[in-house]
């Protein structure tokens, strides 16, 4: 069993080799039912391998992973029953309309009433008006919309998106997002993964960065972005002679002049408290601040120090 009834995705020590090269190295995950979880990673970290254990299609060379309690390895089918996994266009026909594709996957999968959830579905991934064009006319947005209807066809609890909007224009990929946090707000999990740390940072509950097969860091977004030692604040300034004081006074925040001319900037720890005693200290001193602007580190920041750090170490 898997240690909590919350706990949909479960793995320990997973290891995968391909001809002596480790692509895993002892992966150790847990998801939480109904969150939506990324795994996070660039060119060749490894997230697809881990999708095709997860997902039945490869078998791992050690350790082990349960979906909803099932093993993938031991209980395949039983572990087919309750995921589906989206990015498998060969199953759309291009020459049939995108209803006519989900009506035939739902008779396939003899699921009652496959018409009427066919159409449900279309509304669900916004594909009403396009239901009777060809697939082959469809953008590739339209794509992974039906893609992922096809998957909710007989409503799975865990899904797995591997990259489910690379390529995809912002407008798509909003789209998309929006989709997929519905989906999650209605119960299902989703495990997905991304190149994109912005798609991690905006939909995912829980974020685990993946680099040469190994788990390097691991937790929600904000938890992410505090292991960054510091973020930064602009302040600006009317006069110059107010920059060079304030920049003697802040002194501890480490400042720098702004190369645009009457601006400081200064570390935080990114608390509402630091930014206030900073504040405080200038208006005392009657130097009046002109403008700030907060500059929060992204998790793009995160994963190079992270990476970074691994390679320097
Ligand atoms: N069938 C295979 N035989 C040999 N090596 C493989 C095989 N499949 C994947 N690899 C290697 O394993 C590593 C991880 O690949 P994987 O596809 O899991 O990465 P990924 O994080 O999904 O990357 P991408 O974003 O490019 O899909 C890569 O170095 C890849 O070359």
């Amino acid at each position: 069993m898997v240690d909590s009834k919350e706990t949909v995705v479960a793995v320990r020590d997973l290891q995968k080799s391909y001809k002596g090269q480790e692509v895993l190295k002892n992966i150790n995950l847990s998801v939480k039912k109904g969150s939506i979880f990324a795994l996070l990673g660039s060119n060749g970290a490894g997230k697809t391998t881990t999708i095709r254990i997860l997902s039945t299609l490869l078998k791992a060379d050690k350790g082990s992973a349960f979906i909803n309690g099932f093993n993938v390895s031991k209980e395949p089918e039983e572990v087919r029953g309750v995921i589906s996994l989206t990015g498998q266009y060969a199953a759309v026909d291009e020459g049939l309309s995108g209803r006519e594709n989900l009506r035939m996957i739902g008779k396939l999968r003899h699921l009652p009433e496959a018409n009427k959830k066919a159409d449900e579905l279309l509304e669900r991934v916004d594909l009403l008006d396009a239901a009777d064009k060809r697939v082959a006319t469809y953008s590739g947005g339209m794509r992974r919309r039906l893609d992922l209807a096809m998957s909710l066809l007989g409503n799975p609890p865990v899904i797995f998106l591997d990259e489910p909007t690379t390529g995809l224009d912002p407008q798509s990929r909003l789209s998309l997002w929006q989709m997929i946090k519905e989906l999650s707000a209605a119960g299902t999990t989703v495990f997905l993964t991304t190149q994109y740390l912005e798609e991690a940072d905006h939909l995912a509950d829980h974020i685990a960065i993946l680099n040469k097969g190994e788990i390097v860091a691991e937790g929600t977004s904000r938890d992410l972005k505090k292991l960054l030692p510091h973020g930064h604040i602009e302040l600006g300034f009317h006069q110059v002679g107010e920059v060079r004081a304030a920049f003697k006074l802040l002194d501890e925040f480490h400042p720098t002049i702004h190369p645009e001319g009457q601006k400081i900037i200064l570390s935080t720890d990114g608390s509402i408290k630091q930014m206030t005693d900073m504040l405080n200290r200038l208006d005392q001193a009657e130097i009046s601040v002109t403008q700030l602007t907060q500059k929060q580190p992204t998790l793009e920041d995160v994963f190079l120090t992270i990476i970074g750090e691994k390679e320097g170490a």
